[in-house]
C-alpha cells in the first residue's frame, strides 16, 4: 500500500508505518503526480482534494487530520466511491483556549470586566458548544445562533440579527459553506459589520471567508470602537497586512494548534483508516503524548477570581506570543510573507490544552473552584 501524506501530520510513522510505504510532501505541493500511485491520501487543510487531483489515481481513502472539510470535494468522493474521514472535534479545545486568551487580552487592553459582557457564539458545534459550556460555566451571559440546530432541536437560540444587536463579543465557529440557505461565506458582510454594536469585539477563528475581509478592514478604519481578533484570513497564506495592523490580535491560523489537538487529529484518522481496511487498532494516542511542560498551578484561596482566571489560562497558553511572532513575519514581499505564514505553522511550539491542567487551591474558595470546573481543569 502506498500512503501519501502531508509532511506536517504528526506521528505519521507511529500510526501508519506498519501498513506500507509512506511518502511525505508539503501539503500545498501535493499534486496529480504525487498521488498517481497512492492508495491512501492523508492531508491537512491546505490541500484541495477534488476531481482535478484524484481522477485516474488509485486513491480510495482520504483522511484529513482536521475538523474543517471545506478543502474536500465531498460530492466528488461520493460519486467516485472514495471513502473519507475528517477528525471531528480533534482540536476544538485548542480553539476554545485561543478564544479565552483573546478575551483576557481584550479585557486588559480596554479595562473591562469580562463577566459584564454579553457573548454571542455563532455555530454551536464541537468548538462553539465547548466554548458556550466554558463561558456559561463561568457564569457569563451567552447567546447562541445556530439555525440548523435550532431547526432540529428548537430551544434557546437567537437569529444572527438578534445576536449582533445584543452582544458585545461575537465569536464565529461555523464551517465555511458557499451554498445553501445557511451558507457562511461572507456571513459577516459589510452591512452586518457596519451594524455591530458600539465597542463590539469580533473574533474569527473559523475560516477567513466567513468575514468579508475587505469590508472589515474598511469598517475598522472608520470605527475605532470595534476590536477584531483574526486567526484566519480570506486569502491565506496571503495576508492583508493592513487588516492585520488593525487587529488587536492577528495569528496565522493556529487557534487549534495544541499538540493534543494535532496528535488527536492523526489518531482519529488512523482509527477511521483501520475501520475502513479492517485492521485492528494497535496504537493508542495516550501512550504517545508527552507530559506537559506545566502540569499543575497552585493558587491561594484569597486570589481575586478575575486574576485567577487569567493566571490559570495563561499558565497553559497566551495568544499574544503567536500574535507577536506573526507580526514580525509580515512582509510587503508576498512570496516571503506566504512562506513565513506556513513556516510559523510548520514550526509551531509545543502548546497544551487548559483542561489538562491540575489546579491546587490552598484553602477554600467556591469562586475559584467554579472557575477551575468551568475551564475543565481538575482541582487537586
Ligand atoms: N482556526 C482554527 O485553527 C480552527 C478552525 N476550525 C473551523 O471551525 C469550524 C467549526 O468547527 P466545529 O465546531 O468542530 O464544527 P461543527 O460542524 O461541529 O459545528 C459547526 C456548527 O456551525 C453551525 N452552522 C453552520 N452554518 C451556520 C450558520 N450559517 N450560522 C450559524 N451556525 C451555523 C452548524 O449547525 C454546526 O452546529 C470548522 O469547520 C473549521 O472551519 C476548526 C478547528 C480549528
Ligand atoms: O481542524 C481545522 O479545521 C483547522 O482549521 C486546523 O487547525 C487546520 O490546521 P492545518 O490543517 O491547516 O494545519
Amino acid at each position: 500500500m502506498l500512503i501519501v501524506a502531508d509532511e506536517n501530520i504528526p506521528l505519521i510513522d507511529e500510526f501508519f508505518a506498519g501498513f506500507g510505504e509512506i511518502r511525505r510532501f508539503p501539503g500545498r505541493a501535493i499534486d496529480r503526480q504525487s498521488v498517481a500511485q497512492a492508495d491512501v491520501l492523508l492531508v491537512r487543510s491546505v490541500t484541495r482534494v477534488d476531481q482535478a487531483l484524484l481522477e485516474g489515481s488509485p486513491v480510495r481513502f482520504v483522511g484529513t487530520c482536521t475538523i474543517g472539510t471545506d478543502h474536500l470535494d465531498l460530492d466528488y468522493f461520493q460519486q467516485a466511491g472514495i471513502t473519507w474521514s475528517s477528525a471531528p472535534g480533534c482540536n476544538a479545545r485548542g480553539v476554545v483556549d485561543y478564544v479565552l486568551g483573546s478575551l483576557l487580552t481584550l479585557a486588559e487592553l480596554e479595562g473591562v470586566d469580562l463577566a459584564r459582557r454579553c457573548y454571542g457564539v455563532v455555530g454551536a458545534g464541537e468548538v462553539g458548544g465547548r466554548l458556550i459550556e466554558v463561558l456559561r460555566g463561568l457564569g457569563w451571559n451567552v447567546l447562541v445562533c445556530d439555525p440548523q440546530r435550532q431547526a432540529v432541536e428548537g430551544g434557546d437560540y437567537v437569529s444572527l440579527e438578534q445576536l449582533l444587536e445584543r452582544c458585545d463579543v461575537i465569536s464565529l465557529h461555523t464551517p465555511l459553506t458557499r451554498h445553501g440557505e445557511h451558507r457562511t461565506w461572507h456571513l459577516l458582510d459589510r452591512q452586518r459589520l457596519e451594524r455591530l454594536r458600539q465597542g463590539t469585539w469580533l473574533i474569527n477563528a473559523a475560516r477567513g471567508p466567513v468575514v468579508d475581509n475587505r469590508a472589515l478592514r474598511e469598517v475598522l478604519v472608520q470605527r475605532e470602537d470595534l476590536q477584531a481578533v483574526l486567526d484566519v484570513w480570506e486569502e491565506e497564506p496571503t495576508v492583508d497586512s493592513a487588516l492585520a495592523d488593525l487587529c488587536v490580535l492577528a495569528t496565522p491560523h493556529i487557534a487549534g494548534y495544541s499538540l493534543d489537538g494535532k496528535q488527536r487529529g492523526t489518531a482519529q484518522i488512523y482509527q477511521a483508516f483501520c475501520r475502513h481496511f479492517g485492521h485492528a487498532e494497535q496504537v493508542r494516542l495516550e501512550t504517545l503524548l508527552p507530559a506537559p511542560w506545566v502540569a499543575q498551578v497552585s493558587l491561594n484561596a484569597s486570589a481575586d477570581p478575575a486574576w485567577a482566571l487569567a493566571a490559570i489560562c495563561r499558565a497553559v497558553y497566551d495568544p499574544r506570543r503567536d500574535d507577536a511572532d506573526f507580526r514580525r513575519s509580515l512582509s510587503d514581499n508576498v512570496a516571503l510573507q506566504r512562506s513565513a505564514f506556513d513556516g510559523l505553522r510548520k514550526h509551531y511550539p509545543e502548546r497544551r490544552e487548559i483542561d489538562g491542567l491540575q489546579v491546587r487551591i490552598q484553602g477554600e474558595s467556591a469562586a475559584l473552584s467554579r472557575i477551575v470546573r468551568a475551564l475543565g481543569a481538575s482541582q487537586v
